[in-house]
């Protein structure tokens, strides 16, 4: 069994890690978990009503709980939420149980693949463009220092991006390079 036995997509909002991460789930041949979708599932809510309850706070401790008990679980292809990377344990969880792959992107797509979207509290605001820029200044250093791999997520469909990643990486989710 390998030591580092899952394959992490992390990365900013609309960076396509929950898009990616099914295709190459399916590519793979392995589970595919969305840690959002595990934490609704576990709260029985959504994350716009678990920010409304919670606070931001609320959320992220659900996050580090659903993180270790993906980790813990069988070997599968993880799409995170952008803010997984804020907490140093969780940082630390990621690079000892997952090959990390930082999905990166500029603000323009970002904002072309999140135009209307109303499903992420944090973009809920009125200048989402200096949000999103805002976060990605805090959090690039942290997707950075977390990754194995930068993969250039910016341009093409989601299945020949999917394609080209799973290329870069061997049967067990590793690097050949
Ligand atoms: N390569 C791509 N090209 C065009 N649209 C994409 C691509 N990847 C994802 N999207 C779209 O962008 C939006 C955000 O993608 P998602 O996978 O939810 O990102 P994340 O999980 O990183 O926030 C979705 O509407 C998705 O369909
Ligand atoms: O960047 C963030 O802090 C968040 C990203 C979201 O996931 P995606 O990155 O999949 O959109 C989700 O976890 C939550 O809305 C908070
Ligand atoms: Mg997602």
């Amino acid at each position: 069994m390998h030591d580092r036995p899952h394959l992490v997509l992390i990365g900013p909002m609309g960076a396509g890690k929950t898009t990616l991460g099914r295709l190459l789930a399916q590519q793979m041949q392995r589970p595919f978990v969305d840690l959002d979708t595990v934490i609704v599932q576990a709260a029985g809510v959504t994350i716009q009503l678990l920010f409304q309850r919670e606070g931001e706070q609320g959320f992220r401790k659900r996050e580090r709980a659903a993180l270790a008990d993906v980790l813990a679980g069988p070997p599968a292809v993880i799409a995170t939420g952008g803010g997984v990377v804020l907490d140093p344990d969780n940082r630390h969880a990621l690079r000892r149980h997952g090959y990390v792959v930082y999905l990166r992107v500029s603000l323009a797509t970002q904002l072309h693949r999140l135009h209307g979207d109303t499903s992420r509290p944090l973009l809920d605001t009125p200048d989402p463009a200096a949000r999103l820029a805002a976060l990605q200044a805090q959090r690039e250093r942290l997707y950075l220092e977390t990754a194995d791999l930068v993969f250039d997520a910016d341009a093409g469909s989601p299945e020949a991006l999917a394609a080209a990643l799973a290329a870069r990486l061997n049967p067990t989710g590793t690097c050949y390079a």
